[in-house]
Order: structure tokens, then sequence, then C-alpha cells
């Protein structure tokens, strides 16, 4: 942003996870809300999904390409109408590669296959946790959009402290792989209000972009 005291700069948050701020244009994260709106709406659109404890999470989600349920990835909207889930649209794919490159200085050598679109609304978080249903090791891409979250960023081995806690905004891209592939991570916050005016979006998206090394 132009208006920064202190221009944000790329970083290394743990070996292997690396925050990259602005790497998003205002162009390109206004045709993202755009087609996250297109990707929310039924059949096979964002809903809170039930935790097997009984809760319900507090984001609603919806996939691309697969369709995740605690634990898992289906074709179909098996915890909810069995809908067959919307494809994995090339423009992500493009998305993904050109994420990892930037991170990492080269792409993934496999084929980014699912999204999963997250909306925060006032409240939403998420608790930490690890994205471990996948069957590759390929590095989860991560973009906001909207709303300024405080996304913590812990360690692979428990659900406790040592973590770091990063401000991630409108257009900022996350990508964690390699030693961190694994790590926990999660949303304590959002900060309501902060959204960019002209995104025209209340409360914040993000779209993690993942290889499920999944057939069928
Ligand atoms: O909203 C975020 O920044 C993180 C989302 C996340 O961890 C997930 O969808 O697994
Ligand atoms: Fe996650």
């Amino acid at each position: 942003m132009s208006d920064e005291l202190f221009p944000r700069e790329r970083a290394e948050i743990a070996p292997g996870a690396v925050h990259l701020p602005d790497w998003l244009a205002p162009d390109a994260q206004r045709r993202l809300v755009a087609a996250c709106r297109a990707w929310a709406a039924p059949p096979a659109g964002m809903r809170t999904v039930g935790m097997p404890g009984g809760g319900r999470m507090s984001v609603r989600t919806v996939g691309l390409g697969w369709h995740w349920y605690p634990y898992g990835y289906a074709r179909t909207v098996v915890d909810g109408g069995g809908e067959p889930v919307k494809p994995f649209p090339d423009v992500l794919g493009r998305l993904a590669h050109d994420a990892v490159t930037a991170a990492f200085g080269a792409p993934a050598g496999e084929r980014y296959d699912i999204a999963l679109v997250n909306h925060y609304g006032p409240g939403a978080s998420m608790g930490l946790h690890r994205d471990a249903d996948e069957r590759s090791a390929a590095p989860v891409v991560s973009l906001s959009l909207g709303d300024t979250c405080v996304f913590r960023f812990g360690n692979t081995a428990t659900r406790t402290r040592p973590w770091t806690d990063v401000e991630l905004r409108s257009g900022d891209l996350f990508v964690f792989g390699g030693p961190a592939r694994l790590a926990y991570h999660g949303v304590p916050r959002t900060r309501p209000g902060t959204a960019p005016p002209d995104l025209g979006l209340t409360g914040r998206l993000n779209i993690t972009l993942r290889v499920s090394g999944l057939t069928g």
C-alpha cells in the first residue's frame, strides 16, 4: 500500500512458510471476489461445516475440484445434499503455479486440483489445525481478500506455542510447504470493516489452493 509508513516486505515466517504482501493487484482481487460469488452459489455452494463433535465452524466454506468435509475429500457434497462439487477452474491452477514460483523460485511438480474458499463474517474465526487430508506434500497456497485478519502460524509438533501472528490483508499471499507443510495454523480473529472500500466485499475471503494427490 502506498500510504504505509514502512512498506510491508516479503517475510519467511518459518522455514518453508513465506508471506508475500500485496501480491494480488486490486484488479485481480476484484476479479477473484466476483468469481467467488459464483463459486459460492448453489448447488454445492457455501455452507457451514458441521464437526464430528456436534459443533459448527463459524466460517462458511465451499470446495472446488474436491469437496472437503471433516476429515476427507469427496467428489460430491457427502455431508449435505449430495450434489457434485464444482470443477477446479484453470484460472486457479495458473494462480497456484505463479504463487509457488513467487514464493520458492520454481513451481510445484504436481497439478493443483483443490480450492477451498472460506468466508469470514464478523466474529468468525478458525481454530488451530493442520491441513492433513491431502495425499501430497505440495505447498498450500493461501490468498486473502477483504478484511484483514490475524493469521497464526505455529509449529508441526503441537497446537501450542511457539507460533507467529501475521497480519494478512487483502491481496496478500501466504505459501507453506516443505518443513512447514504440516504446521498448525489458524485465524483467531478478523478486523471487520478493514476491507478496501472499492472491493465490494463485506468480511474476509480466503482461498487455499492445494494438491489432493487423490484420483477418481
Ligand atoms: O483463512 C485462512 O487464512 C486460513 C484457512 C485455512 O487454514 C484452511 O482453510 O484450512
Ligand atoms: Fe488450514
